[in-house]
Protein backbone atom coordinates (compact mmCIF):
# COMPACT_ATOMS: atom_id res chain seq x y z
CA UNK A 1 0.00 0.00 0.00
CA UNK A 2 1.28 3.15 -0.63
CA UNK A 3 0.86 5.68 2.44
CA UNK A 4 2.95 8.57 1.33
CA UNK A 5 3.11 11.01 -1.21
CA UNK A 6 6.18 12.52 -2.33
CA UNK A 7 5.64 16.02 -3.30
CA UNK A 8 7.42 18.85 -4.82
CA UNK A 9 6.67 22.14 -6.61
CA UNK A 10 3.71 22.07 -4.72
CA UNK A 11 3.60 25.46 -4.07
CA UNK A 12 3.26 26.30 -7.48
CA UNK A 13 1.66 24.00 -9.43
CA UNK A 14 0.73 20.84 -7.15
CA UNK A 15 2.36 18.56 -9.46
CA UNK A 16 3.97 15.08 -7.59
CA UNK A 17 6.86 13.79 -7.77
CA UNK A 18 9.96 13.52 -7.21
CA UNK A 19 12.81 16.26 -8.40
CA UNK A 20 16.16 14.77 -8.22
CA UNK A 21 19.03 16.50 -6.49
CA UNK A 22 16.30 18.45 -4.32
CA UNK A 23 15.06 17.29 -1.15
CA UNK A 24 11.34 15.88 -0.98
CA UNK A 25 8.45 17.24 0.54
CA UNK A 26 6.76 14.06 1.68
CA UNK A 27 2.97 14.25 2.57
CA UNK A 28 2.39 11.14 4.67
CA UNK A 29 -0.97 10.03 4.07
CA UNK A 30 -0.88 7.03 6.13
CA UNK A 31 -5.16 6.55 7.53
CA UNK A 32 -3.77 6.54 11.42
CA UNK A 33 -1.87 9.67 10.93
CA UNK A 34 -4.86 11.48 9.05
CA UNK A 35 -7.15 10.39 11.74
CA UNK A 36 -4.87 12.07 14.20
CA UNK A 37 -4.55 15.18 12.06
CA UNK A 38 -8.59 15.48 11.59
CA UNK A 39 -8.73 15.15 15.77
CA UNK A 40 -6.58 18.09 16.43
CA UNK A 41 -8.12 19.87 13.80
CA UNK A 42 -11.16 20.10 15.48
CA UNK A 43 -11.93 23.10 17.19
CA UNK A 44 -13.64 21.36 20.50
CA UNK A 45 -11.01 18.56 21.08
CA UNK A 46 -9.89 19.55 24.62
CA UNK A 47 -5.67 20.20 25.74
CA UNK A 48 -5.31 16.45 26.76
CA UNK A 49 -6.74 14.94 24.11
CA UNK A 50 -4.79 17.32 21.65
CA UNK A 51 -1.87 16.04 23.20
CA UNK A 52 -2.34 12.78 22.97
CA UNK A 53 -3.22 12.92 19.29
CA UNK A 54 -0.37 14.96 18.84
CA UNK A 55 2.39 12.80 20.20
CA UNK A 56 1.40 9.79 18.13
CA UNK A 57 0.92 11.95 14.71
CA UNK A 58 4.45 12.82 15.65
CA UNK A 59 5.72 9.33 16.34
CA UNK A 60 4.05 8.25 12.58
CA UNK A 61 5.82 11.08 11.17
CA UNK A 62 9.00 10.38 12.38
CA UNK A 63 8.52 6.81 11.67
CA UNK A 64 8.33 8.27 8.09
CA UNK A 65 11.37 10.61 8.66
CA UNK A 66 13.96 8.17 9.67
CA UNK A 67 13.02 5.60 7.05
CA UNK A 68 16.68 6.52 5.36
CA UNK A 69 18.59 7.03 8.23
CA UNK A 70 22.21 5.31 7.48
CA UNK A 71 22.77 1.76 9.36
CA UNK A 72 25.83 0.14 10.31
CA UNK A 73 26.38 -3.51 10.02
CA UNK A 74 26.75 -5.16 13.44
CA UNK A 75 26.89 -8.58 14.53
CA UNK A 76 24.42 -10.06 16.76
CA UNK A 77 24.72 -13.36 19.20
CA UNK A 78 21.23 -14.78 19.34
CA UNK A 79 20.98 -17.55 21.86
CA UNK A 80 21.40 -19.92 19.22
CA UNK A 81 23.66 -18.52 16.74
CA UNK A 82 25.18 -15.58 15.21
CA UNK A 83 23.71 -13.31 12.88
CA UNK A 84 23.73 -9.66 11.27
CA UNK A 85 21.74 -6.88 13.06
CA UNK A 86 21.94 -3.32 12.39
CA UNK A 87 22.50 0.21 14.17
CA UNK A 88 22.00 3.74 12.69
CA UNK A 89 25.23 5.12 12.07
CA UNK A 90 25.17 8.30 13.42
CA UNK A 91 23.78 9.85 16.18
CA UNK A 92 20.20 11.67 16.28
CA UNK A 93 19.01 15.49 17.33
CA UNK A 94 15.99 16.60 17.98
CA UNK A 95 15.49 20.47 17.77
CA UNK A 96 12.14 21.16 19.08
CA UNK A 97 11.25 24.87 18.17
CA UNK A 98 9.46 26.47 21.64
CA UNK A 99 6.88 25.67 22.08
CA UNK A 100 5.16 24.35 20.33
CA UNK A 101 7.66 21.99 19.28
CA UNK A 102 7.95 20.68 22.75
CA UNK A 103 4.39 18.74 22.25
CA UNK A 104 6.27 16.77 19.33
CA UNK A 105 9.06 15.10 21.21
CA UNK A 106 7.37 12.88 23.80
CA UNK A 107 6.16 10.99 20.95
CA UNK A 108 9.18 10.83 19.28
CA UNK A 109 11.69 10.52 21.66
CA UNK A 110 10.78 7.12 23.22
CA UNK A 111 11.38 5.76 19.50
CA UNK A 112 15.12 7.12 19.89
CA UNK A 113 15.95 8.06 23.14
CA UNK A 114 19.63 7.99 23.04
CA UNK A 115 19.02 10.97 21.15
CA UNK A 116 19.98 14.56 22.15
CA UNK A 117 17.48 17.39 22.22
CA UNK A 118 18.26 20.95 21.32
CA UNK A 119 16.01 23.63 22.39
CA UNK A 120 15.26 26.35 20.10
CA UNK A 121 13.46 28.97 21.23
CA UNK A 122 11.79 30.70 18.65
CA UNK A 123 8.05 33.12 18.93
CA UNK A 124 6.73 35.02 15.80
CA UNK A 125 5.77 38.59 17.00
CA UNK A 126 1.86 39.02 16.94
CA UNK A 127 2.08 42.09 14.91
CA UNK A 128 4.27 41.72 12.23
CA UNK A 129 4.58 37.62 11.84
CA UNK A 130 8.09 37.89 11.58
CA UNK A 131 9.85 35.43 13.94
CA UNK A 132 12.25 36.45 17.09
CA UNK A 133 14.63 34.18 18.41
CA UNK A 134 14.74 34.29 22.35
CA UNK A 135 16.81 31.23 23.33
CA UNK A 136 19.07 28.34 21.71
CA UNK A 137 20.59 25.91 23.83
CA UNK A 138 22.35 23.47 20.66
CA UNK A 139 24.49 21.01 21.54
CA UNK A 140 28.60 20.80 19.90
CA UNK A 141 28.25 17.59 18.18
CA UNK A 142 25.42 18.70 15.51
CA UNK A 143 27.85 18.10 12.07
CA UNK A 144 28.29 14.39 13.24
CA UNK A 145 24.12 13.67 13.47
CA UNK A 146 21.51 13.75 11.84
CA UNK A 147 19.15 16.35 12.89
CA UNK A 148 15.53 16.75 13.11
CA UNK A 149 14.17 19.81 13.61
CA UNK A 150 10.64 19.61 14.83
CA UNK A 151 7.50 21.97 15.07
CA UNK A 152 3.68 21.35 13.97
CA UNK A 153 3.39 24.29 12.40
CA UNK A 154 5.03 25.46 8.94
CA UNK A 155 3.18 28.80 7.71
CA UNK A 156 4.93 31.46 6.75
CA UNK A 157 8.18 29.73 7.37
CA UNK A 158 10.11 32.60 9.20
CA UNK A 159 10.63 30.47 12.17
CA UNK A 160 11.54 27.25 10.69
CA UNK A 161 13.94 29.71 8.27
CA UNK A 162 15.75 31.09 11.29
CA UNK A 163 16.08 27.87 13.36
CA UNK A 164 17.37 25.74 10.70
CA UNK A 165 19.40 28.68 9.78
CA UNK A 166 20.38 28.67 13.72
CA UNK A 167 21.27 24.91 13.25
CA UNK A 168 23.49 25.35 10.24
CA UNK A 169 25.38 28.06 12.00
CA UNK A 170 26.18 25.84 14.75
CA UNK A 171 27.43 22.72 12.52
CA UNK A 172 24.53 20.94 11.35
CA UNK A 173 24.87 19.65 8.00
CA UNK A 174 21.57 17.25 7.78
CA UNK A 175 18.42 18.13 8.99
CA UNK A 176 14.90 17.24 8.17
CA UNK A 177 11.99 19.16 9.47
CA UNK A 178 8.79 17.12 10.47
CA UNK A 179 5.79 19.83 10.72
CA UNK A 180 2.13 18.28 11.02
CA UNK A 181 0.73 21.47 8.66
CA UNK A 182 2.31 23.15 6.63
CA UNK A 183 1.34 25.44 3.32
CA UNK A 184 2.45 26.75 0.12
CA UNK A 185 3.52 29.91 1.62
CA UNK A 186 6.15 28.15 4.40
CA UNK A 187 7.01 25.31 2.02
CA UNK A 188 8.49 28.01 -0.46
CA UNK A 189 10.25 29.62 1.80
CA UNK A 190 12.41 27.12 3.23
CA UNK A 191 12.65 25.79 -0.64
CA UNK A 192 14.69 29.44 -1.05
CA UNK A 193 16.53 29.45 1.87
CA UNK A 194 17.48 25.94 2.65
CA UNK A 195 16.54 23.41 -0.53
CA UNK A 196 18.69 20.97 1.23
CA UNK A 197 16.39 20.07 4.40
CA UNK A 198 13.49 17.80 3.56
CA UNK A 199 10.46 18.38 5.00
CA UNK A 200 7.54 15.68 6.27
CA UNK A 201 4.28 16.83 6.74
CA UNK A 202 1.06 15.22 7.54
CA UNK A 203 -0.92 18.04 5.70
CA UNK A 204 -0.23 21.00 2.93
CA UNK A 205 -3.26 22.92 3.62
CA UNK A 206 -4.67 26.11 1.48
CA UNK A 207 -2.62 28.93 2.45
CA UNK A 208 -2.53 31.71 5.33
CA UNK A 209 -5.11 34.00 6.10
CA UNK A 210 -4.44 37.87 7.09
CA UNK A 211 -3.07 36.66 10.54
CA UNK A 212 -0.52 34.51 9.01
CA UNK A 213 -2.98 31.57 9.97
CA UNK A 214 -2.98 28.55 8.16
CA UNK A 215 -6.30 27.77 6.89
CA UNK A 216 -7.57 25.60 7.73
CA UNK A 217 -5.02 24.88 9.99
CA UNK A 218 -5.60 24.14 13.50
CA UNK A 219 -5.31 27.13 15.20
CA UNK A 220 -2.61 28.23 17.53
CA UNK A 221 -0.53 24.41 18.19
CA UNK A 222 1.36 26.04 21.01
CA UNK A 223 -1.96 27.59 23.22
CA UNK A 224 -3.52 24.68 22.25
CA UNK A 225 -1.06 22.04 23.26
CA UNK A 226 -0.19 23.90 26.52
CA UNK A 227 -4.19 25.19 27.19
CA UNK A 228 -3.31 29.07 27.32
O1 LIG B 1 5.97 29.71 9.97
P1 LIG B 1 5.73 30.83 10.89
O2 LIG B 1 4.94 31.96 10.28
O3 LIG B 1 7.00 31.32 11.53
O4 LIG B 1 4.77 30.29 12.04
C1 LIG B 1 4.97 29.07 12.65
C2 LIG B 1 5.42 29.27 14.08
O5 LIG B 1 4.36 29.86 14.87
C3 LIG B 1 4.10 29.03 15.98
O6 LIG B 1 4.85 29.39 17.08
P2 LIG B 1 4.45 30.66 17.99
O7 LIG B 1 5.14 31.89 17.52
O8 LIG B 1 2.97 30.73 18.14
O9 LIG B 1 5.12 30.30 19.37
P3 LIG B 1 4.62 29.25 20.48
O10 LIG B 1 4.99 27.90 19.97
O11 LIG B 1 5.38 29.64 21.70
O12 LIG B 1 3.14 29.41 20.65
C4 LIG B 1 4.47 27.66 15.48
O13 LIG B 1 4.65 26.73 16.50
C5 LIG B 1 5.72 27.93 14.69
O14 LIG B 1 6.89 28.00 15.47
O1 LIG C 1 -1.63 28.58 11.93
C1 LIG C 1 -0.67 28.82 12.67
C2 LIG C 1 0.36 29.70 12.31
C3 LIG C 1 1.37 29.90 13.18
N1 LIG C 1 1.36 29.31 14.38
C4 LIG C 1 0.37 28.47 14.76
O2 LIG C 1 0.39 27.92 15.86
N2 LIG C 1 -0.63 28.25 13.89
MG1 LIG D 1 1.83 29.84 19.38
Amino acid sequence: MNVTAVVENFASTGKRGRVSGMQPVVVVQHPLAQCHLAAIRAADTPSHEFRRHLNHLARLLFFEASRELPMREISVQTPLKQTQGAQLARPLVFAPILRAGLGMLDGILPLAPEAVVAHVGIRRNEETALPQAYYANLPASLSAADVFLLDPMLATGGSACEAARQLKEAGAVRITMICVVSCPEGLAAMKLAHPDVAIITAAVDAGLNDRCYIVPGLGDAGDRYFGT
